[in-house]
């Protein structure tokens, strides 16, 4: 047994109370000696914190009183996580276990949320080395998503269409977008050669002042003071140029295919000057916390893959600003540059459409020109009016499409090529390093070693445009087939996988819906239209992050939990299914649809925690983290959302679906892996002489549940939304029992409402419940009754065993007739 391991055997005898905590400490101190004691002894029972607090303070107690120093005397003492994140310090030693772990994700979160309130404070401006950036995520398992790297050879954007849904060479003309009968389209490829893409000649290109290597930080055009330099800058006589060129402003559009806003750019026949500005308060208002550490660590990967990408297309490169005030850094770049048009690609969050429309305003009333271009979303919210139907069904993606086929002005066309050229012209703004940004930056310890939390993520995906049409053929060519009855699936790749490629418009959704529509597959292309709808639905409630779409809802009870927040943000649930999709989520910073409706039922259903946390949660980790999206799911599943989910996965029985045989919880519970699948997925219920055998000792390298009488809890949970809705009988539809929503214009409309939410408004003391949503599939495979043979075997066998022995120690044997 390594020493480590005896320390734990130790602690556990600690925390099952069979020593005292001063017993505990000599015994530790006996096997490691005086001196590693005085300097790591908190470190090595670091692990007891989430679980047994007040034991941990015990053994503290001990220690201090033991070397008679004081907390304040000692820097590395944590005895609470403020401090430690004061001192800047961090576990170094992770030893064999979790324990490192465990730390460096307590001080990881601690940071996130100091960042985040810092912010809400209005202190953004230079983070101190003390506040690093963002949350910090902690080395840890090494595991790889399965089957996510491969790469379809020769893989090109002509390649991917030739070999993806259409047998024929396809390629989409660049002409205006033809019509939304896409089936109906002949595809053909017409080269319109304008009179500015003749102009892309040579010339342009050798005066392009960009590099052709921009990986992270070595941008040509970087100066070791850039705010500094330009400022004198500004001042300086703007040159003049005789066909002045247009500012082409990359947002949440990063990708040249199907890229509208770009071609505009290309045709304008002028030297195009592309800039990626940033601003954490610039993104969103900070409840929503639009810009997690996860989202933010993607861009710092995906900007350098653009910019070499136009670097090579286009020898053009991108002039990266982080800026305060993105109008401002837009005059100052206008002025420098003597640019006359700005050409961006519209994004629709409301703030953040509010904040363009002002953006414009101001730069039309200086004589800048400003072209919008569409192509975030396959329908633009504001084009989408529910005057023309019925309100029924409001909120669901059924009515959202058949609003859409009503309303919806523009056609969604065909995916354009990429510009022919994007001339740089012989003016380059100053740019600031990629690093200046801060979107990259990672925690150090005291030590001044980096806490790399990201290093799975980076091995997880590719953050370029060419990823993203990897994923999409990957999936187009095999998991599609398996989409309609299996995307659920956590064990296997059954989903496209191509959400934060989405999000960052790395391939538009107009290309995921050209090449994914001879697949048969209607509900995967169906999942384009729930990301139009939570845009639409954001448009309609700009609150939706934060404030319940059923205002009613408002009065909810919620726990306020802070544990059991913190075990289901990590993975430590003690239910594997649970466990299993948070620390994917954690490592990769994704997790497929089915799991994510696992992890929040389970939050909301089973720990009462209100899903705003769910929702804040997922905004930090998610690669995807999408406002729109996030919001809207997260209240579908908090109830208080317009398509109230009607259904709740139970923690264990779900798995029948997505997780059958345990792959899935053994890849990402690694302590279960030896577990056998009857019990892999309730672990509590394994006999102690199988968990023994699978090297599982429940409450020591795997927690207990933190909840245990589950339908206890999902009855708590119903009670709590029959009594807000017996508040406010006003707000119930007397027909049809629906909860009503008013709309802007004062009209009040049913919305979906859970039948089993209906049945037990009218029936609040009724014990059975006729339309109990729990998804139950895990009982019919019998598995039940397989566990509670193995417990009987188990129990028979112990028995024996402890006859046995008893009868060798001369004891009267036990009577056994009973079995
Ligand atoms: C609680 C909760 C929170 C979520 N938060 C986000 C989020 O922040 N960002 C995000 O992109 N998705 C979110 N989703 C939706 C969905 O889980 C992910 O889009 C999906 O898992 C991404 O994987 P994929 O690309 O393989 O999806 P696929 O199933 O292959 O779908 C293709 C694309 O369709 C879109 N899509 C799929 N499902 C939905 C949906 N329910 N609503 C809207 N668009 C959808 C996504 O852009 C996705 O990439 C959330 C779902 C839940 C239950």
């Amino acid at each position: 047994m390594s020493k480590r391991q005896e320390i734990d055997k130790i602690l556990t005898e600690f925390t099952s109370g069979s020593i005292a905590a001063d017993e505990c400490f000599c015994l530790i101190l006996s096997l490691c000696g005086l001196q590693e004691i005085e300097s790591r002894f908190l470190t090595l029972i670091q692990g007891l914190r989430p679980r047994y607090g007040e034991l941990y303070n015990r053994l503290c107690n001990v220690y201090m009183g033991y070397f008679d120093i004081k907390p304040s005397q000692i820097p590395s003492f944590l005895p609470d996580l403020d401090r430690a994140v004061e001192n800047g310090y961090y576990a170094t030693d992770y030893g064999s276990n979790n324990i490192g772990f465990e730390l460096d994700m307590e001080l990881a979160l601690k940071l996130s949320e100091q960042e985040y309130t810092a912010l809400n404070n209005g202190y953004s401006k230079a983070q101190t080395s003390k506040s690093p950036g963002f949350s910090s995520k902690p080395p840890g398992f090494s595991s790889n998503p399965p089957g996510f790297s491969s790469k379809p050879p020769g893989f090109s954007y002509a390649g991917a269409l030739k070999t993806g849904s259409n047998p024929m060479p396809v390629t989409f003309s660049a002409a205006k977008p033809l019509n939304n009968q896409l089936d109906n389209v002949k595809h053909t490829y017409t080269p319109v050669k304008t009179v500015d893409q003749l102009a892309c000649n040579s010339k342009d290109k050798t005066e392009a002042s960009g590099t052709a290597e921009d990986s992270i930080g070595q941008n040509s055009d970087v100066t070791e003071k850039p705010k500094q330099k330009r400022k004198k800058k500004k001042n300086r006589v703007d040159r003049p140029l005789s066909n002045p060129s247009v500012i082409f402003w990359f947002r949440r559009d990063l990708r040249v295919y199907d890229n509208p806003a770009l071609v505009a750019a290309s045709q304008s026949g002028a030297p195009v000057i592309p800039i990626f500005l940033w601003s954490d308060r610039e993104e969103g208002p900070q409840k929503t916390l639009a810009t997690g550490a996860a989202t933010k660590y993607w861009l710092y990967m995906a900007l350098p893959k653009l910019n070499s990408d136009l670097n090579n297309q286009f020898n053009n490169s991108i002039i990266y600003r982080k800026a305060d005030n993105y109008l401002n850094e837009l005059l100052d770049l206008f002025k420098s540059s003597g640019a006359k048009t700005l050409i961006i690609n519209d994004v629709y969050e409301p703030f953040l459409k509010s904040r363009d429309d002002k953006i414009c305003s101001v730069l039309k009333s200086k004589g800048i020109k400003c072209e919008r271009h569409h192509s975030y979303l396959l329908h633009e919210p504001g084009t989408i009016k529910t005057e023309s139907l019925c309100m029924r069904g409001m909120g669901s993606v059924t009515h959202f499409m058949e609003m859409c086929r009503q309303c919806s002005t523009s056609p969604i066309g065909l995916p354009i090529d990429p510009p022919e050229c994007l001339p740089a012209g012989t003016y380059r703004p100053e740019s600031m390093p990629l690093e200046m940004l801060d979107l990259g930056k990672l925690p150090k310890r005291k030590d001044g070693t980096v806490i790399d939390w990201a290093k799975i993520i980076r091995e997880s995906w590719d953050f370029s445009e060419t990823g993203a049409w990897e994923a999409l053929q990957l999936f187009l060519n095999d998991g599609v087939r398996r989409y309609e009855k299996e995307s659920s699936r956590g064990d296997q790749l059954n989903t496209c996988r191509i959400s934060p490629y989405l999000h960052f418009g790395q391939i538009s959704p107009r290309t995921v819906l050209c090449e994914g529509r001879h697949m048969k597959s209607p509900k995967f292309l169906r999942k384009l239209a729930w990301r139009d709808l939570s845009y639409w639905m954001l448009s309609v409630l700009p609150d939706l992050p934060s404030e319940p779409s059923r205002p009613q809802y408002i009065h909810q009870r919620w726990s306020q939990n802070k544990t059991h927040l913190k075990a289901w943000q990590k993975g430590n649930t003690g239910y594997p299914l649970v466990d299993a999709p948070m620390r994917q989520l954690w490592l990769t910073g994704w997790m497929n649809n089915y799991m994510r409706h696992v992890v929040a039922s389970f939050l909301i259903s089973y720990l009462h925690i209100s899903w705003v946390e769910g929702y804040l949660w997922f905004q930090d980790t998610l690669l995807d983290a999408d406002v729109a999206i996030n919001a809207m799911m997260w209240q579908n599943g908090g109830m208080s959302g317009l398509d109230q989910w009607n259904f709740v996965m139970h923690p264990v029985d779900a798995a029948m679906t997505c997780d059958p045989k345990g792959d899935y919880v053994r890849k990402w519970v690694p302590e279960l892996a030896k577990l056998h699948e009857d019990f892999i997925h309730q672990p509590w219920k394994a006999p102690p002489s199988i968990l023994r055998r699978a090297g599982i000792e429940l409450g020591v390298n795997y927690p207990h549940r933190i909840i245990t009488e589950l339908e206890e809890a999902r009855e708590q949970s119903l009670r709590d939304v029959v009594e807000v809705r017996q508040k406010f009988p006003e707000m119930i539809d007397p027909k049809t029992g629906n909860d009503l929503v008013r709309l802007p214009s004062g009209v009040r409309v049913p919305v979906i409402t859970r039948k089993e939410f209906k049945y037990k408004t009218s029936n609040p003391d009724g014990n059975e419940n006729p339309h109990n949503a729990v998804l139950r599939g895990y009982r019919g495979r019998k598995r039940d009754e397989l566990v509670e043979f193995f417990n009987q075997r188990d129990f028979l066998a112990s028995t024996m065993k402890e006859c046995t022995s008893r009868h060798e120690n001369g004891l009267k044997q036990m009577d056994l007739s009973f079995l």
